[in-house]
C-alpha cells in the first residue's frame, strides 16, 4: 500500500505562481438527467476539490438549472438531450484533459446515443475517459466502445462489475476468485484499467493486479462512487501529464485509479469520525482537502 501511495505522490504536479488557470486540469462530467442531479455535481465538485482548475458538466437540459443552483464553481452544459449534443461537446473536447462519464446519466436510449458519439469524439482525439454509473451500462450493451482503449478506466460497484462481466465473457463472474474475474475482464476488454469497487477495491490494467484497503467505514450512503470518479479524471490527466518514468514502470492509469480509491476511503473514514451514521457525501467532499493532504502531501 505504502509504496504504491508513494507513486501517487510522484504524479501530482507542484502548486506553482507560474501556472495559469486550467493548467492542472480542465475535467469533463458527462451525466445529469431529470432523475440524477446529485452524482454529476459530486463528480464534479469532487475533481474541483481534489485540484482541477475548472469542471464542466455536459447534462440534460433539466436537469442544468439544478446543478448550477448547487454550486457556482461548475460550468455546466444542458445539451444532453439537444440533437446536436455530439457536436456540442466535441466543441469543448479539444480543450479538456478528461471526461468522465456515467454519473447520474440515466438509460435513455437518446441520450445513450449522444453519449456513444460522445466516447467516439473522444477516443479520437485520444482523451481518457473514466466511465461509472450509466456511462457503464451502456459499456455492457456495446463493449467494442471502449474495448482496446487504453486511456479508459472503468469504475463498477459490485452490480456493474457483474453485469459488464456476464456481457464481456459470457458467463457469471466466479465469486471465488475475484483477481482472476478482474484480470479476465480488463484482457478480454484489451486491457483497459479496471476498478472493482467494494470493501476491498480491487484495481487491474490485465497485468498487474492492485488491492486498495485504505481505511473507510460501514457507512454506504450513495454517491460515494461519484466522489471517486470525478477524482479520478483529474487523477488520471496528471498521471498521464507525469508518465511511466514517475510511476516506476506501473501503468500511469493504475496508479491514479488507486490514487482516487484511497482518497474515497480516506474521506469516508473521516466523515465518519464526525459523523457517524449520518454520514453522508456531501461531509465526505468536506473532508477531500485534509485528506489529501495526509495521504499525499506528508
Ligand atoms: N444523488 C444522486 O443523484 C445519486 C445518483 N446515482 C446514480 O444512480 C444511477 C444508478 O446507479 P446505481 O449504482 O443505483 O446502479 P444499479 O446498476 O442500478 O445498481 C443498483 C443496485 O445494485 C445492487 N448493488 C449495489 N451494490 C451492491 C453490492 N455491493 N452488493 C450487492 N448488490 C449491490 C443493489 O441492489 P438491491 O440491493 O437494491 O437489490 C442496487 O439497488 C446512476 O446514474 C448513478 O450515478 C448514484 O450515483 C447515487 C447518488
Ligand atoms: N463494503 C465496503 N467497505 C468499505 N468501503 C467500501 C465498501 N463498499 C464500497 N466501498 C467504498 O465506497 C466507494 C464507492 O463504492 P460503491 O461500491 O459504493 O460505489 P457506487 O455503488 O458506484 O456508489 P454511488 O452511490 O456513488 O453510485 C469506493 O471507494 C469503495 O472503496
Ligand atoms: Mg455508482
Amino acid at each position: 500500500m505504502e509504496n504504491t501511495l508513494q507513486l501517487v505522490r510522484n504524479i501530482i504536479p507542484p502548486l506553482s505562481s507560474t501556472k495559469h488557470k486550467g493548467q492542472d486540469g480542465r475535467i469533463g462530467i458527462v451525466g445529469g438527467c431529470q432523475e440524477y442531479t446529485g452524482a454529476p455535481y459530486f463528480a464534479a465538485i469532487s475533481a474541483l476539490k481534489v485540484g482541477a482548475d475548472l469542471s464542466h458538466v455536459f447534462c440534460a437540459s433539466t436537469a442544468a438549472p439544478v446543478i448550477k443552483a448547487y454550486s457556482p464553481e461548475l460550468i455546466v452544459h444542458p445539451v444532453l438531450d439537444s440533437p446536436g449534443a455530439v457536436h456540442e461537446v466535441e466543441k469543448w473536447l479539444p480543450r479538456l484533459h478528461a471526461l468522465v462519464v456515467g454519473p447520474g446519466l440515466g438509460r435513455d436510449d437518446a441520450l445513450l446515443k449522444n453519449v456513444k458519439g460522445i466516447l467516439e469524439a473522444s477516443k479520437a482525439r485520444d482523451i481518457p475517459v473514466v466511465i461509472d454509473a450509466d456511462g457503464l451500462w451502456l459499456v455492457a450493451q456495446q463493449p467494442a466502445l471502449i474495448q482496446g482503449y487504453r486511456k479508459a478506466v472503468l469504475t463498477p460497484n459490485h452490480m456493474e462489475f457483474s453485469r459488464l462481466y456476464d456481457a464481456v465473457l459470457r458467463g457469471p463472474v466466479d465469486s471465488d476468485d475475484r483477481h482472476g474475474s478482474l484480470l479476465r475482464l480488463s484482457q478480454a476488454l484489451g486491457n483497459v484499467t479496471v476498478v472493482q469497487k467494494g470493501e476491498r477495491d480491487i484495481l487491474s490494467d490485465g497485468q498487474q493486479v492492485l488491492v486498495c484497503s485504505q481505511e473507510g467505514s460501514s457507512r454506504r450512503c450513495g454517491g460515494q462512487g461519484d466522489l471517486l470518479s470525478g477524482s479520478l479524471g483529474v487523477l488520471v490527466h496528471w498521471a498521464l501529464l507525469a508518465g511511466p518514468e514517475k510511476t516506476n514502470g506501473s501503468s500511469p492509469l493504475l496508479v491514479a485509479a488507486f490514487g482516487a480509491c484511497s482518497l474515497t476511503r480516506q474521506c469516508n473514514h473521516q466523515a465518519f469520525q464526525k459523523h457517524g451514521r449520518s454520514t453522508t457525501t456531501s461531509d465526505m467532499i468536506a473532508e477531500v482537502g485534509t485528506a489529501f493532504s495526509k495521504l499525499f502531501e506528508t
